[in-house]
């Protein structure tokens, strides 16, 4: 296509030769430098010996050669820094070649001259410092561009807002340096561009959308008011999306005080740990810590105790379904993630600052050192008001004392001279050292043989009682299973702690099946996080880690009120932003919890803000018709599709389990005829997946990877992946493929909101397969 002369388009492309100029110089100087400084860092590493003077004549000498070695290696890391920042420059050179800026705004100061603002992903400054040929995407006046349609407009700065008129809105789209598009808009985020990207096929990681943030996203992004900030989002709306962008935009707005070792994102299984790793590197930024809740129950209790994660859990209820004994577990799984139960527990330790704490005996041997009554007694005499964390302190130094005191009242047992007798030569030897050090072993001293086995007894005490101290060291004189346990013990004590008085209905099956699991070091999962709860309340919450400044939670519909207040008080200096869709509830601990209830309670009102985001980018349009029918007319009254025309969803009735893989197997062939890149076969179990996958493995030629995605992958890779639904959460695929979506399998009302998380997985085609009758919430129109 020819361009008018002087017409935006040819003003436009002119423009962005005159800026991929720049991008060119900059580039050709950081090459340069990048030269030098690689050559620099070779060369000191070459000649780093040549040039320290080595000399071990004397101590002056050593000194001297010492702080030429330290001169030496402090150069070679100040090489190195300044090679990996030029590095750094190149990287973000050549995206800049490849797409310097993806929108225009041209914005009117009050009383003043129109200035026109080019925005991209990173900024790019004129060789005189001043000139901005791009604003990075982050900068305060770049938030025009999200917040505003042509008109009236004004933008935050650090001292007041910037009032004035939008002129022009422009938005490109610029790959490998050649302008493809460009359109002006009215809209504050143009349609199109967003149409087009949505169309794409998916990655196996999640992309950044910084050319396409909708205005309610740029909301969540750049707040900075608030300390808790929920958001309750449609499947799909961008949550996650928008969870990210607002890191790098944290990094950006504060960097000279906070760096991404101080953001910490909670996901919820390592797959999706893998998928959104790209994003930030991509916006050239370092990534936040991830984690997910179990690695934090598993570094607290996975050494004493063999902990159950929340997916076996989920798998074993599924097994039990239908039993006495599983629907007895489900009742005792629900509960323990209520608001209920939290309370009645928060209730119990405020009991317990008077009395009641649990200890358990230091013995040695058969032989009581201090019994459980004299630490109970020491610990309630500190006051009260000085919290369980004085009070574990205390009783910790007096424990302490008090073993060094037995230790001494033990040098003429008869238990100590045996076993003084037994030892090794080295030890032997080490005490000799020992005598000597404090000055045995001269002609006048007599006593050197005394001196040596007093010393070798004490060494033998020492050892014998090492992981006594040890033990008392890391609070274990605090039994808190006991101290949880307790509470199912005693009826009168659990009504007195809950808020209405009231036991819940299976109370004595859960006091069974505590003695039944604790009592063999056992922890169910529905158990782990009340009690690490406890057990830190009661060392006083000491593990807190206040570096930390921001806190994501990403999929936080599943936390139960234990794990939000846990997160609250391990990151007390936290920004907390929460994010989640309470229609994606897949796990019965979460259930009785009532969505965010939980988390809004963790702050006081005027620091919290409660956000939604209700349309729906991920799938298309009659995708996102159908799956709103999956739930109750109620709760998906909110969600909106956004316009992205696709097939309509199909069901596939199948006779029986092998015709259902035969299908399937068929379906994936031609799926990946018509270019889809990924496809999620997605069971509601592992226990199905490992059938699925060897079925399908079975049908499909040997060059269609089929990938089984277990627990522990970290990895999503490109082609068929087969995994349960709690492992899909919140990743996506080109086309979903249900595995036996029957009445048998998602009969239930609890299987409602699973089914749709599976559903909603699909950016461009749905197709559900089933044996027998078709689950009840499936639509029959479709
Ligand atoms: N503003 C946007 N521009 C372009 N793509 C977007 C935008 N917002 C969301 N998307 C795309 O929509 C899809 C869903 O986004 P994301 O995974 O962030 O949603 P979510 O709310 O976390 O979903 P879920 O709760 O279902 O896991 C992604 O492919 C994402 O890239």
């Amino acid at each position: 296509m020819v361009n008018e002369p002087n017409s935006p388009r040819d003003e436009e492309e002119k423009r962005l030769l005159v800026v991929l100029e720049q991008v060119g110089r900059r580039m050709r100087k950081e090459l340069s430098l990048l030269g030098d400084r690689r050559e620099d860092v070779v060369g000191i590493r070459q000649e780093f010996w040549d040039d320290v003077r080595m000399n071990f004549s004397d101590s002056t000498e050593v000194g001297e050669t010492w702080s030429s070695i330290v001169q030496q290696a402090e150069l070679l890391a100040e090489r190195e820094r300044s090679h990996r920042v030029a590095s750094e420059a190149v990287e973000r050179l050549t995206k800049q070649f490849d797409s310097p800026y993806f929108a225009r705004i041209d914005f009117a100061e009050k009383d003043s001259g129109t200035e026109v603002i080019y925005i991209g992903r990173a900024s790019l400054v004129g060789e005189d410092g001043e000139t901005f040929f791009v604003y990075d995407w982050r900068a305060p006046v770049s938030s025009l561009f999200y917040d505003h349609e042509p008109g009236p407009a004004t933008y935050r700065v650090p001292d007041g807002r910037m009032e004035g008129e939008l002129k022009l809105k422009r938005q490109f789209v610029i790959r490998g340096g050649q302008m493809k598009h460009m359109f002006d808009t009215s809209e504050t985020v143009g349609d199109e561009i967003l149409q087009a990207v949505l169309s794409e096929g998916s990655d196996t990681s999640m992309k950044s959308i910084v050319a396409t943030i909708q205005k309610e996203q740029n909301w969540i992004i750049r707040n900075e008011k608030h300390k808790l900030l929920v958001v309750q989002g449609a499947a799909g709306s961008g949550k996650t999306s928008a969870a990210l962008q607002r890191i790098a935009y944290l990094l950006y707005r504060f960097r000279e005080t906070l760096g991404p070792d101080q953001i910490i994102l909670f996901s919820p299984n390592p797959v999706f740990k893998g998928y959104i790793s790209r994003v930030l590197p991509d916006l050239g930024e370092a990534n936040m810590k991830q984690m997910t809740f179990r690695e934090l129950i598993e570094a607290r209790l996975g050494r004493r105790f063999e902990v159950e994660d929340l997916f076996s859990q989920t798998e074993a209820l599924v097994a039990a379904e239908g039993t006495a004994e599983g629907e007895a577990r489900e009742r005792s799984v629900r509960y323990k993630g209520s608001e209920h139960f939290f309370i009645t527990v928060e209730n119990y330790l405020k009991r317990l600052e008077q009395e009641g704490v649990r200890f358990r005996p230091l013995r040695f041997r058969s032989m009581t050192l201090v019994s459980a009554e004299e630490m109970s007694q020491q610990f309630y005499g500190i006051r009260a008001a000085d919290g369980f964390g004085t009070r574990a302190a205390g009783v910790r130094r007096w424990l302490l004392e008090r073993i060094k005191l037995w230790v001494d009242s033990q040098m003429d047992e008869q238990w100590l001279e045996e076993a003084a007798e037994l030892v090794d030569g080295e030890e032997i030897q080490r005490a000799y050292v020992d005598v000597r050090r404090r000055g045995g072993f001269h002609d006048e001293a007599f006593d050197d043989e005394d001196q040596m086995s007093a010393r070798l007894r004490r060494r033998v005490a020492e050892q014998a009682v090492a992981p006594l101290v040890k033990a008392v060291r890391s609070f274990r004189f605090l039994d808190a299973v006991s101290t949880y346990r307790e509470l199912f013990e005693s009826r009168s004590l659990f009504s007195s702690c809950s808020p209405d008085g009231v036991q819940p209905v299976g109370w004595e099956w859960m006091l069974q099946r505590a003695e039944l699991t604790m009592g063999r070091k056992v922890i169910d999962h529905e158990d782990a996080t009340p009690l690490m709860y406890v057990l830190e309340a009661l060392e006083g919450f000491r593990r807190v880690e206040g570096d930390i400044q921001h806190v994501f939670v990403d999929e936080a519909q599943d936390y139960s009120p234990f794990q939000a207040a846990y997160l609250r008080r391990r990151y007390p200096r936290a920004r907390l932003t929460v994010l989640g869709d309470f229609n994606q509830a897949i796990y019965i601990q979460s259930q009785e919890s009532g969505g965010f209830g939980g988390w809004t309670r963790l702050m006081a009102p005027e620091a919290t803000s409660v956000l939604r985001l209700t349309t729906s980018y991920r799938s298309t349009e009659p995708i996102v018709r159908y799956t709103k029918l999956i739930l109750p007319a109620a709760d998906a009254a909110d969600i909106t599709p956004f316009q992205r025309d696709g097939e309509a969803p199909r069901l596939f009735p199948c006779k029986d389990g092998g015709q259902l893989g035969e299908r399937i197997a068929e379906d994936i062939i031609g799926l990946l005829g018509r270019g889809y890149g990924t496809i999620g076969v997605i069971t509601k179990t592992a226990y199905e997946t490992g059938n699925a996958s060897a079925l399908l493995k079975e049908q499909l030629p040997d060059d269609v990877p089929v990938t089984l995605v277990t627990g522990g992958s970290a990895e999503l890779p490109k082609g068929v992946s087969v995994l349960p639904a709690y492992l899909a959460k919140g990743i996506e695929f080109d086309a979903v493929l249900v595995w036996d979506a029957s009445l048998a399998k998602y009969g239930k009302e609890k299987d409602r909101k699973l089914l749709y998380t599976v559903c909603t997985r699909a950016l461009h085609v749905l197709h559900i397969y089933h044996t027998g009758e078709a689950s009840p919430w499936l639509p029959s129109e479709k």
